[in-house]
């Protein structure tokens, strides 16, 4: 079975990914320090794999508690009920959480795990593509605020991450194009490589053929993993990560959480940023179509939502979480496989760019 490192020193974690982890206790049960344990999942994903994940855990005193499912819960009212829940079962410091679920799951309970009791422990059993390969990696959790994505939140790394693909087999197929929008990412932002083999491959990906997927998420996990053991905290070279994010935050906040997938609004977002990078003289006329192209084969939006303007972009960009001395910075592309994140660019540039995406 294939495994990763995140290399963070003493905090270091595996990345086990393959068919049937779920399966195999021999995978979680190491990283699991004491005898109270707390699964966060949510109501959609409970009936399908929490007792898959349970008969793992017979040794231990396990209680679970069942989130709403969808993006509109990610806040902090919701999270008051794992609170709610770890309190009423008297969990305490040793407890270990495991989110079982995609990345709302994912980032709300590793939030959870960061703020209760000042900081417990933490596994990640992510469900989605979009989860296993990106969210569950980084230790990046949160919530969302209704001016804002994911603005309460904490970094917090988990212990381990355990990849079970054989659990794609009952994701809806807008939910694997939405994941495969953050694996375009990784191509896009550092690895030429593999943004190559995605032009051969999308068809068998979208196909679900289970070795393309498995050589995916294997491959964006070792991308994300090299740069957060680079800079956890999102000091510099970290950013990269959130191409297309600048202007998908912005997407999904305005039409309402929930709406339009995460990897959807990255979708139309990293266009924008192709967009930019185009007009700012980085990257050919024909690289950005053969980025739409792309992300049309994974049936991925490439334009902005009907309706939204320049303003509206702007006025939710001003907010963003890389905002310095109130300069807007941007992810762009320097040339197809390598990013940049910088304030100098032309803000006429900017503007045009938006005006353009604004009135297709
Ligand atoms: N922390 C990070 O680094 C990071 C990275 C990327 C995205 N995110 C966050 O992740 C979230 C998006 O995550 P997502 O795309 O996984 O969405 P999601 O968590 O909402 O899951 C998508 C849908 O699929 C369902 N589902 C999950 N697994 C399933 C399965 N195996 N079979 C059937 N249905 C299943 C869920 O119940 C949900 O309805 C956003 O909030 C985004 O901000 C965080
Ligand atoms: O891990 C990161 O760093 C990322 O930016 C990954 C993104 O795909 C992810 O959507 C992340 O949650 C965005 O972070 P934010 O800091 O812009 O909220
Ligand atoms: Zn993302």
């Amino acid at each position: 079975m294939p495994e990763l490192t995140v290399d963070l020193g003493d905090r270091s974690y595996p990345i086990f990914i393959g068919s049937g982890t779920l399966s195999d206790a021999s995978k979680l049960t190491p990283y699991i320090r004491a005898k109270q344990v707390a699964i966060v999942t949510n109501e959609t994903i409970a009936p399908l794999y929490l007792n898959k994940l349970k008969s793992l855990l017979n040794d231990f005193d396990v209680i679970d508690i069942v989130l709403p499912d969808g993006e509109a819960f990610k806040n902090l009212q919701t999270l008051e009920t794992v609170f709610d829940g770890l309190l009423q079962a008297r969990h305490n410091r040793t407890t270990t959480l495991i989110a079982l679920g995609g990345g709302v799951v994912g980032d709300m309970a590793g939030f959870a795990a960061a703020c209760y009791q000042r900081g417990v422990e933490f596994i990640q059993v992510p469900t989605t593509v979009l989860s296993q390969v990106d969210s569950s990696v980084g230790g990046k959790t949160g919530v969302n605020h209704p001016l804002g994505k994911n603005m309460i939140g904490a970094f917090h790394q988990p212990n381990a991450v355990m990849i079970d693909t054989d659990v794609l087999g009952t994701l809806p197929d807008r939910e694997l194009s939405a994941g495969i929008a953050e694996v375009i990412k990784y191509g896009l932002i550092c690895d030429p490589e593999f943004y190559g083999w995605l032009q051969d491959n999308i068809a068998k990906l979208m196909a679900r053929d289970t070795d393309s997927l498995v050589y995916a998420i294997h491959r964006s996990c070792a991308d994300k993993a090299k740069v957060v053991a680079e800079d956890e905290k999102e000091a510099g070279i970290r950013a990269i990560l959130n191409l297309g994010h600048t202007f998908g935050h912005a997407i999904e906040t305005h039409v309402g959480y929930g709406e339009w997938l995460h990897g959807e609004a990255v979708a139309a977002g990293m266009v924008m940023a192709a967009k930019l990078s185009c007009r700012l003289g980085a990257i050919s006329e024909d690289q950005v179509e053969q980025l739409q192209q792309l992300l049309k084969q994974a049936n991925l939006p490439v334009l902005p939502p009907e309706g939204m303007t320049p303003e509206n972009f702007l006025e939710i960009m001003a907010v963003d979480k890389k905002v310095l001395d109130s300069r807007l910075r941007l992810v762009l592309l320097e040339q197809v496989g390598k990013a940049v994140v910088t304030s100098e660019f032309d803000r006429g540039e900017l503007d045009s760019t938006l005006l353009e995406m604004c009135s297709c």
